[in-house]
């Protein structure tokens, strides 16, 4: 029997609004993995999922009951309502992806195991502080290359394993407006870590990380119904993770896997939503690019609580909405910790980490 990497100790999130017929494709990779569905929308619809699945599902309903009041924190009508299967998940591992996005080939015509491909970033190192021109040294074929310091070459523990997308590319809406027939066919046979001090668009729908190592930081932010943004819960949670994990050393990587993306979502529904972000984010990135964290933010909750403090003092000038969202920052991080009570193991962790 084919030995299954990180079989039980890695579940895969998936935020729905309609039937999960896609996982017919995906079965053989993902049969023998536990599923957290959540379901947006309607609770009241019934969402079908193929037979042979090992799965939890959460509606709207559930979220409430589970969360009391702290359920303002997850967003309703929106992508970013998957986050709340990260917290519930009681497993290292995630990965997640859209109910559109479908087992891609590589160039020699053989189907891409996604969640593989994740899980070898997620358990080799990274390399931010010093950038390896011949990509990826911990891949088969490669190695750090002549003036690679010594010193560096361990690298550093990745917590975020971000993939990539042929057919429809994660396009804002002013992009697909200009290119509306534009799809993605470059496979590019690389996975880069991200250098420290650099920011990047994290996209939700084929992302893997260590909830152990960066968990916390992955809110994805109050978005959708009531929101005056959507489709920016991921760039979101991205901003803030990158600048958490150069804190304290830890590292993301980009590139393979690719997933095949198969539903360009309607443009001009997307400018409406996005219409603040762009505008926004234009201030965001400076922000987060000037963000310092204190020494004594050792824990990721204590960086994000820190940066929640941070966002409500000078984003909140902007906007009245990031005075909401910095206090949905701490909600999250409350309902994580009573959900996630620190084991004796993780104490242990955290102390020596403060020493
Ligand atoms: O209100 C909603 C809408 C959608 N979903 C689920 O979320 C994912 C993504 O939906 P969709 O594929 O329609 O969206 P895209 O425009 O392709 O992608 C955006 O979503 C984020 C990436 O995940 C990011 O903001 C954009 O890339 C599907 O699984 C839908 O079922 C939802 O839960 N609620
Ligand atoms: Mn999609």
């Amino acid at each position: 029997m084919a030995t299954v990497p990180l079989k039980d100790e890695l579940d895969i999130v998936i935020p729905t609004i309609r039937n999960l017929d896609f996982l017919e494709m995906w079965r053989p990779f993902f049969e023998q993995y536990h599923l957290i569905i959540v379901q947006d929308g309607d609770p009241s619809k019934t969402i079908k999922v193929p037979d042979g699945f090992d799965y939890e599902l959460y509606n709207r309903n559930d979220i409430n009951k589970i969360l009391g009041p702290r359920a303002s924190c997850i967003s309703f009508k929106d992508s970013a309502c998957r986050c709340f299967g990260y917290m519930v998940s009681k497993k290292k591992y995630i990965f997640t992806i859209d109910d559109d996005c479908f087992v891609a080939k590589d160039p020699s015509g053989k189907d891409i195991n996604a969640l593989e491909q994740h899980i070898k970033n997620l358990l080799c190192p990274s390399t931010p502080y010093f950038f390896n021109t011949l990509y990826d040294p911990f891949r088969d074929g490669a190695d750090f290359v002549r003036g690679y310091p010594f010193s560096l070459r361990e690298g550093v523990s990745t917590a975020v394993s971000h993939g990539l997308w042929l057919n429809i590319p994660d396009y804002d809406a002013p992009t697909q407006l200009v290119k509306p027939l534009e799809r993605n066919t470059r496979y590019v046979d690389t996975v880069l870590t991200i250098p420290k001090g650099t920011l990047f668009p994290m996209c939700g729908m084929n992302l893997a990380f260590d909830r152990d190592l960066i968990g916390p930081a992955m809110y994805f932010g109050l978005m959708g119904d009531g929101q005056p943004i959507g489709r920016y819960d991921d760039m979101w949670a991205g901003w803030c993770c990158k600048v958490i994990c150069d804190h304290l050393g830890l590292g993301i990587k980009t590139g393979l896997p690719y997933i095949y993306h198969s539903k360009a979502s309607n443009p001009f529904v997307n400018l409406k939503k996005e219409y603040n972000g762009i505008f926004w984010q234009e201030e965001i990135i400076p922000f987060f690019q000037q963000m310092n964290l204190s020494k004594e933010s050792t824990t990721v909750q204590k960086c994000y609580v820190e940066m929640a403090k941070q966002v409500n003092e000078k984003l909140g000038k902007i906007d009245p909405y990031f005075v909401k969202l910095a206090d949905a920052m701490v909600t999250w991080i409350e309902a994580w910790d009573e959900l996630n009570p620190p084991t004796k193991d993780s104490a242990k962790a955290t102390n020596a980490a403060s020493k």
